[in-house]
């Protein structure tokens, strides 16, 4: 699975041979090793070159070995022979050089790579670390903060920021392989050959763990290059190696790695009715246009421009019109600086006229959340658009299909919900009802994709995945607090366990009074009222009362916490708050208890969870990757914990059910403790990894 050819006379070309990114599968290593024996030994060879097949260097240790018995010689002594050759290895790179590409890389003695390449070590988002020296080779290059930079965040470079930071010897817009030949041949023979172990010891700069937020491998990571700056090269590689070890049976790297390849397994979508991803085949969309220009509409237009798209951006009221159009041109130019991309001419055009939209391919409408609003809409835009215009809402609860009986072609009709902000937040959940044609769903999946979205197709109820499975995560939090605990000890619990914000500090952000206008809407909100029943089950009105008291959170200086200031994000805890609760519960006739962490977070999130079942259960979300994807990219759901399905089958479902039945017992009153009939058919099944509920969910069973 590697080639070596003689060229221009004394250079030994090896390629690299396993698509489509030569990763370095046991096949691979051992034709490194071929290959390179070869070279060094011939003496017609003055130099070497190492490249990968079709365009792409080397996407680094094959993952997919990752689970299963690693055969093969290792990476480390491989490396390490590269690096001891008595003539000069050069590796040309272009694609992509990450993780053990990489480190392939700094192995040899001098790097070219093609200036679009991406060359990093994403090691610590699958919850390892560059274990085939990497933390001691980077550092000793690039100096640590640098490579502390790199090896714990697991950025991508471009070949240009490479070579501004020293990892490359030489950048080319040409072709790479001969830019490499041709820096080989210039080699003076005899010359001092570059390399890194014989590099002085780097110092050891600390970097703050905080940012981990509970993940382990961005520590480790840490450790290894203290190493690289406090131990010889050999000593620091054992560390490399013992650290690596501690990462590599993880349940974080299993999590990690299990998250690398939901995503790819989430664009592979299908729906109950048959349509598939691979039987679907997207329209061609050049010209979009968005209707609204609030926060979500701007957010969506910066995104669709910067993705090459022309816009038509619509907005009725003039003063509001113009408003967005300064604050999309600032939010564009920002995000393209941030990305080191260059903003095509004049992309977008702005209306107040609805007529402006006629000859777009597709439309987002991202108006007020009120359905009378969309209905209207809907119907103009049946009318106004071209016959094949697809019609897409950015609502995030309001039902599609109804939507969809207002315009003449229902089938034309699809949800791309995005999340706030629309241009930095990965997640859009595209949803089809049940007269969605399967092209429409295909277009739009593929739309949200060059969007640099993580696009996730589910089915129509409401709030449809994200939000439906968030409101029994948030009526538990708010039912700890009124059995005694408060909003500092269930936030805590909860960003302990990883995520960046528990459910009040989040609430605060958001605003109080958009749950608020959501439980209006359902006919919950009683002004005033105390009951803790309504609709026949049990409910918590104390949101309603904070917003009956003017308290939204951060916009109104005061919440679930107290802010310095309205618009300040300090959260601190609000003396009046806790009078408050000790008030209401004794009027309640509730008993404060202690309630500690493992409560919260197994009433928080097995609720989560078993909302996450009844979806499956219902065909709404088609896999368990799918509920996860849009945890980790909507939700700040800890990635190293996998999502919420992949962190139920590691705790165990028949521990989750056990404890739900518990808490069931205690909670009658509560219809989102009952276990969910998927739960019980998979422990029942013998809970099988997580990779198996797809088929089980599929096998016909008795709904008794
Ligand atoms: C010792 C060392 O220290 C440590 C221990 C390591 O090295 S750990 C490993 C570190 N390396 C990584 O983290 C790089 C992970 N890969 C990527 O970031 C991207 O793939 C890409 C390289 C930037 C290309 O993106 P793409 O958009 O052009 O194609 P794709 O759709 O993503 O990928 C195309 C197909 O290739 C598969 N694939 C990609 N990288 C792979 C890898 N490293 N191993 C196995 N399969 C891989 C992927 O699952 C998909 O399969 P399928 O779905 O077709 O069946």
């Amino acid at each position: 699975m590697a080639a070596l050819t003689r060229v221009s006379g004394s250079v030994g070309l090896i390629s690299l041979l396993n698509p489509p990114v030569n990763a370095l599968s046991a096949a691979v290593r051992q034709g490194i090793v071929d290959t390179v024996r070869r070279a060094v030994s011939d003496p017609q060879v003055k130099s070497v070159v190492i490249c990968g097949q079709n365009g792409v260097f080397c996407g680094g240790a094959d993952i997919k070995e990752f689970g299963g018995h690693m055969s093969g010689p290792p990476l480390v002594p491989i490396f390490n022979t590269i690096e001891a050759a008595d003539k000069p290895v050069v590796a040309a790179i272009e694609g992509s050089a990450l993780g053990g590409g990489l480190e392939l890389a700094l192995a040899c003695h001098y790097r070219i790579t093609q200036s679009k390449a991406r060359l990093g070590l994403p090691e610590v988002s699958l919850g390892l670390l560059p274990a085939a020296g990497g933390t001691q080779r980077l550092p000793r290059l690039i100096g640590v903060p640098a490579a502390l930079d790199l090896i714990t965040t697991g950025r991508h470079l471009t070949g240009a920021e490479a070579l501004k930071l020293g990892i490359v010897d030489q950048v080319t817009d040409q072709n790479t392989v001969e830019a490499a030949v041709k820096f080989a041949l210039s080699i003076p023979s005899g010359c001092n050959i570059c390399r890194l172990h014989l590099s002085e010891r780097p110092g050891v700069m600390q970097r703050v763990k905080k940012s981990a937020h509970g993940a382990i491998a961005p520590v480790a990571c840490v450790q290894a290059v203290q190493a690289a700056a406090t131990l010889p090269f050999t000593q620091g590689m054992q560390r490399e190696q013992e650290l690596m070890a501690t990462l590599f049976g993880s349940g974080q790297a299993r999590a990690l790695q299990y998250c690398f390849f939901s995503q790819r397994v989430v664009s592979k979508w299908s729906s109950p009715s048959g349509s598939r991803w691979d039987t679907s085949k997207p329209k061609p969309v050049t010209k979009v246009g968005v209707i609204g220009l609030g926060t979500m509409g701007r957010g969506i237009t910066v995104a669709l421009a910067l993705a090459g798209l022309s816009v038509v951006a619509v907005e009725t009221q003039q003063q509001q019109m113009m408003a967005a159009q300064h604050a999309v041109s600032g939010m564009l130019e920002r995000t393209a600086r941030r990305r080191g991309v260059s903003l095509v001419g004049d992309q977008i055009r702005y209306s107040v006229e609805l007529e402006a939209v006629a000859d777009v391919e597709l439309v987002i409408e991202a108006v007020f959340e009120d359905m009378a609003l969309k209905e209207k809409l809907f119907k103009q835009l049946s009318t106004l658009c071209k016959a094949d215009t697809l019609l897409c809402s950015n609502t995030s609860s309001l039902d599609i299909d109804h939507l969809a009986s207002q315009t003449h072609s229902p089938q034309l009709v699809v949800g791309m919900h995005f999340f706030a902000p629309a241009h930095v937040m990965k997640l859009l959940e595209v949803v089809y009802g049940p007269r969605s044609a399967p092209q429409a769903v295909a277009t739009a999946m593929e739309l949200g994709k060059r969007m640099g979205k993580v696009s996730v197709a589910v089915g129509n109820c409401s709030g449809f995945v994200g939000n439906r499975m968030l409101m029994p995560y948030v009526e538990e939090a708010s039912f700890l607090v009124e059995e005694g605990a408060s909003p500092e000890i269930v936030d805590r619990a909860l960003e302990e366990f990883g995520f960046p914000m528990g459910v009040f500090r989040m609430s605060d952000l958001s605003g109080l009074d958009v749950g608020w206008k959501v439980r209006k809407a359902r006919g919950l909100v009683e002004p005033g009222q105390m009951s803790r029943v309504r609709q026949g089950r049990r409910y918590s009105p104390l949101g309603d009362l904070l917003c009956e008291q003017g308290r939204f959170g951060q916009k109104t200086g005061r919440g679930w916490y107290l802010y310095d200031s309205a618009g300040s994000r300090e959260a601190q805890p609000d003396p009046w708050l806790q009078s408050f609760l000790e008030e209401y519960r004794a009027r309640q006739g509730l008993v404060s208890r202690r309630i500690d962490s493992q409560e919260v977070l197994e009433r928080c999130l097995y609720a989560l969870i078993n909302e996450g079942f009844n979806i499956l259960q219902e065909g709404i979300a088609a896999g368990p990757e799918d509920i996860d994807m849009i945890y980790v990219f909507g939700y700040g759901f800890p990635r190293h914990r996998g999502g919420p399905m992949f962190y139920a089958s590691q705790v165990g479902l028949a521990q989750v059910l056990q404890r739900l039945e518990h808490y069931q017992q205690l909670h009658p009153d509560i219809p989102h403790l009952r276990p969910s009939s998927l739960l019980r058919r998979l422990v029942s099944s013998g809970s099988p990894r997580i990779q198996r509920w797809r088929e089980i969910i599929r096998m016909p069973h008795s709904s008794l």
